[in-house]
């Protein structure tokens, strides 16, 4: 049976002591393409931060290959949401790539030809190299997400997590994110991502989490993707608030 690469039991997390998620028991297959999917507010993002250690749960754990968060992120690369990012600091779209590169060499380790190799290898994936020299402020959204995409390949994590990377980008840039997450599955990689659109998960995705508050649904497409699990997640009514 295929290992767990993360495991979270009985996690709830508070904002202002009001709880958001709660008593969530999953688990997450090395080499899975998982999808988390639920409704707006349904706690998405707060589950993935846990996750990424950057929140404190009210109460509940969460490992990653067996280890706290705080002693594993250096093999996560993680996409966070757009909004989440200051577009506007004055780096070149190289230089963001090459951020994948210091979990390897630690921040005060000059950056050599063979971390520039491994960034130019990584925008040339995501077809941007011709863009190395711009400043992040002056490309598009889609370009922008190329670019986080292309940080994390060259930052050569074992797992990634992405908040949303497909939001308000085109079908060729989709495409082209979803051929590269696929290609890097086929190389060992592992992927949850926050996905909003219901109409490709099967087509994307092997796994789904099924979230409103709580967990509705977990498993392979197969066994979790079903009308009366997203019915329920879907339908205010049936979650108790
Ligand atoms: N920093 C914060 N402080 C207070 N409340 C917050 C904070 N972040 C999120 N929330 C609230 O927690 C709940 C879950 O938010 P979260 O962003 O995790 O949901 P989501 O499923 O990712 O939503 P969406 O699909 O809209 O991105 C929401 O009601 C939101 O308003």
């Amino acid at each position: 049976m295929t290992r767990n690469i993360i495991e979270v039991s009985d996690l709830s997390v508070a904002y202002a002591h009001n709880p958001v998620i709660w008593h969530i028991n999953l688990a997450v297959k090395a080499n899975s393409r998982t999808a988390v999917v639920g409704p707006n507010g349904a706690g998405k993002s707060t589950l993935i931060k846990s996750i990424m250690n950057l929140n404190k749960p009210l109460s509940g754990k969460v490992e990653i290959n067996g280890k706290k968060p705080k002693h594993a992120l250096k093999n996560i690369a993680y996409v966070p949401q757009k909004g989440e990012v200051n577009w506007d600091f004055p780096t070149t779209v190289l230089d963001v790539v090459l951020m994948g590169r210091y979990v390897h060499k630690g921040w005060f380790k000059r950056m050599n030809k063979a971390d520039v190799a491994a960034a130019m290898d990584a925008l040339s994936t995501m077809k941007m190299e011709a863009f190395k020299d711009r400043q992040i402020s002056e490309l598009s959204g889609g370009q922008r997400q190329r670019v986080f995409l292309a940080r994390a390949i060259c930052h050569d994590a074992d797992f990634y997590i992405m908040d949303e990377p497909l939001q308000g980008i085109d079908i060729t840039t989709e495409k082209l994110i979803i051929d590269t997450i696929k290609a890097l599955q086929a190389k060992g990689k592992s992927f949850l991502v926050v996905h909003h659109n219901l109409d490709t998960v099967e087509e994307y995705f092997d796994h789904v989490i099924i979230l409103n508050k709580s967990v509705i649904a977990q498993g392979t497409i197969e066994e979790a993707w079903k009308k009366e699990n997203i019915d329920k997640a879907y339908d205010d009514r049936s979650v108790t608030t």
